[in-house]
């Protein structure tokens, strides 16, 4: 099911399908609702061809001032008088709760608090002349719970008992020992409305409407343990991109001015109940804030972020601060003594201490060692995370790269024609198997292509052989935080990047894929305007990588070489300029050392976070179209160049005409643990 999003921005986003969910994610098939059901929808909207401008603050406030609107200055949203409100109950409002409408100052999107309508900034304007029917009735585009969904969760909120509630006591003490909650009482569990699926042996956290409008949704937590720790695995009704419990939010009263955010519901209970400050939960953790939930955290003067004890926390906190406005907000720092909160608790640690070390997010533009010196201990002491996430299907290339992080610029090249979009499509597949929001932007390809590709990749197999696995594969494809420009053909570079940076706002998009430069030269006839034109480009990407925390990954075609050359970075079209910007430069190379069909190998031919360049080999399974190695294969790889097996640590790299650095080889290398069964779905 694809539903545009009226937004504005040429984005279509993959929903993911419920109705296999259950069965699938490990509870009983007797609380499964059946088969899988497939449901469409009608697109709200008829698709936009033409990307239409983002609107800004400014033109934000001059549309209201325009219209005579008052409006109140917040630190995400503009606050005003909601239209959707009628005219005998706006009376019955006073002070703040009279401006109840919140107007993301970014987007645009509006959010009634006192009827719950909301929509784009299109949507109010309309709204305000006079044509907005939809939205008066409070359903526009928002997403009302499915009749089928509210049945679910009520059937499942029914059958679901209080903890302290279990008739056997071992029971209940099992549960508290899994989930870590020992030392939480039942007073907190109650006043959080914590309930127990035995069936299921999961703990339901209820999703209330504000305004105690009744249920909403529900999210179910199991646990495992796992060696010396404990998996968790949530489930949620609804989907969850559709899940957009701020969990705690009936416990929060009009008054509180202090909130601290946690990125699990357990976190919350414990640090409510050892502080007594008001406490929420975000609804998925530290994979993204949706810009849905600001106008709750509106009311607060200050922020405390405690996401979790690793580098991944701390990183999705100062992103998360950003959109919050920093100035409001601290963050604790992950370490030893400052682990999550549960564990604080469990630990004896003083809760309240650990808040009060909480560091504040905004910076000034001059920083000294003193304010770093925390922060480079936390890359010194976890090597392993600062390095970035790691490839599951890709062994080589965490040895060579370490790992994919933010912020930086992979420029990649290859001959026409020699699976560029292919390998990427499966390299950044990989990347979002594990979380990492990824957008694409495919000019060259049609997204349906893409999708086909990347599904196949992803099942690991030809899919048009086993159609009735289809429904399956897709399904779980859908939850992948997976999204795709709309653009095909020629763009503005300004209009690709507006789209990139409204993707981050909204989807906290942590990869971008742009597939590739070319399309974005416009029709430049001469040579030096062509490469002026690349090197502006390529300069805007690093800006917005840069800038926004995200990673680039930008496909270029290589100038027009001998057909038999071996490419290298200075092969790449245009100036230099691509390679120095760039921090990882990879070539997929054809030709020469590996030979015969379908062979190819990958060059990593700059490297800025450690220098370790080189060269590994993929092969090509045209059924799967894969490139990476079944582990079984892995003793098949070549030893390429190196005599010596040792990594070359890069000595020119990056410089204009950087030869193929010495190579390693790779043939013993451990198996991941965390790398997945690729004969299974990832999830
Ligand atoms: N190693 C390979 N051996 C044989 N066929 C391949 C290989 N890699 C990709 N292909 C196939 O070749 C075709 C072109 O691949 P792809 O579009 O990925 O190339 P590209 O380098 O991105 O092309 P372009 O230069 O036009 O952008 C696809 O049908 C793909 O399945």
């Amino acid at each position: 099911m694809w539903v545009l999003l009226r937004s504005g921005y040429p984005l279509r986003i993959l929903l993911p399908l419920r109705g296999a969910w259950m069965g699938r994610r490990g509870l009983p098939r007797s609380l499964a609702p059946g088969p899988p059901r497939r449901r469409y929808r009608k697109e709200a909207l008829p698709a936009l061809e033409a990307p239409v401008l983002p609107v800004t603050t400014t033109e934000i406030r001059q549309y209201l001032r325009a219209r005579g609107i008052p409006f109140q200055d917040g630190h995400s949203c503009l606050r005003a008088p909601s239209p959707f409100v009628g005219a005998s109950k706006l009376k019955h409002q006073t002070g703040a709760a009279s401006f109840s409408l919140f107007i993301d100052k970014t987007t645009g999107r509006f959010l009634c608090m006192t009827t719950l309508a909301e929509g784009s900034w299109e949507d109010f304007q309309a709204s305000v002349e006079g044509q907005g029917g939809g939205a008066r009735e409070g359903v526009l585009l928002s997403e009302a719970p499915e009749a089928e969904d509210s049945e679910e969760v009520r059937r499942i909120w029914d059958r679901a008992i209080p903890l302290w509630e279990l008739p056997e006591s071992e029971e209940a003490q099992l549960a508290r020992m899994m989930f870590g909650l020992t030392k939480v009482t039942d007073d907190t569990l109650k006043r959080f409305s914590v309930r127990y699926l035995r069936p299921a042996r999961r703990l339901v956290f209820p999703w209330f409407s504000p305004g105690g409008l009744g249920l909403r949704g529900l999210k179910l937590l199991g646990a495992e343990t796992q060696g010396d720790g404990v998996q968790y695995m949530e489930t949620t009704i609804p989907r969850p991109g559709a899940y957009h419990n701020l969990f705690g939010l009936p416990l929060i009263s009009r008054r509180d001015v202090e909130v601290v955010l946690t990125s699990r519901e357990l976190d919350s209970l414990a640090l409510n109940q050892s502080t007594g400050l008001p406490t929420l939960a975000l609804p998925r953790g530290t994979a993204c804030l949706p810009p849905a939930l600001l106008p709750y955290l509106e009311q607060f003067r200050r922020v405390v972020l405690w996401l979790g004890n690793d580098l991944r926390s701390w990183e999705a906190a100062k992103l998360f601060a950003r959109k919050l406005n920093p100035k409001r907000c601290s963050l604790v720092r992950p370490g030893d003594k400052q682990p999550s909160p549960l564990e604080a608790l469990n630990q004896g640690l003083n809760l309240s201490r650990i808040l009060r070390t909480a560091l504040p997010a905004w910076h000034k533009s001059i920083v000294s060692f003193r304010q770093l010196r925390e922060e480079v201990l936390g890359e010194l002491s976890n090597v392993e995370q600062a390095a970035g996430v790691r490839w599951s299907r890709f062994p080589d290339l965490n040895r060579l790269l370490k790992g994919h992080r933010k912020g930086e610029l992979t420029v990649f090249t290859g001959p026409t024609g020699s699976g560029k979009t292919t390998f990427i499509s499966e390299y950044a597949l990989d990347l979002c198997t594990q979380g990492v929001n990824t957008l694409w932007g495919s000019f060259e390809i049609s997204n349906v292509r893409l999708a086909r590709v990347m599904l196949t990749q992803f099942a690991v197999g030809r899919l048009e052989e086993q159609l009735d696995k289809y429904d399956e594969w897709a399904d779980r494809f859908e939850d992948l935080p997976l999204y795709f420009m709309t653009f095909h053909g020629q763009q503005s570079i300004r209009t690709v990047i507006d789209t990139m940076q409204h993707a981050v706002y909204v989807y906290d998009i942590c990869h971008v894929v742009i597939d590739n430069l070319q399309f974005m030269m416009g029709h430049e006839q001469l040579s030096t305007d062509r490469i002026a034109a690349q090197d502006y480009i390529v300069g805007a990407f690093r800006k917005f990588a840069t800038d926004s925390s995200c990673h680039v990954t930008l496909v270029i075609h290589p100038r027009k070489e001998d057909d038999d050359k071996e490419l290298q970075t200075a092969s790449i079209f245009g100036s230099a300029k691509a390679s120095q910007e760039a921090d990882n430069v990879l070539i997929l190379q054809d030709r020469k050392l590996v030979t015969g069909p379908g062979k190819r190998y990958l060059q990593v031919s700059k490297n800025r976070f450690d220098g370790d360049v080189g060269v590994f080999p993929l092969e090509f399974n045209k059924s799967s179209l894969t490139f990476s190695i079944p582990p079984k294969s892995k003793a098949r790889l070549k030893k390429i160049k190196d005599d010596n097996g040792l990594v070359a640590k890069k000595p020119s790299s990056g410089k204009k005409g950087a030869m193929p650095q010495i190579s390693e080889t790779c043939s013993n290398q451990a198996r991941n643990p965390n790398q997945p069964d690729l004969s299974k779905p990832s999830r």
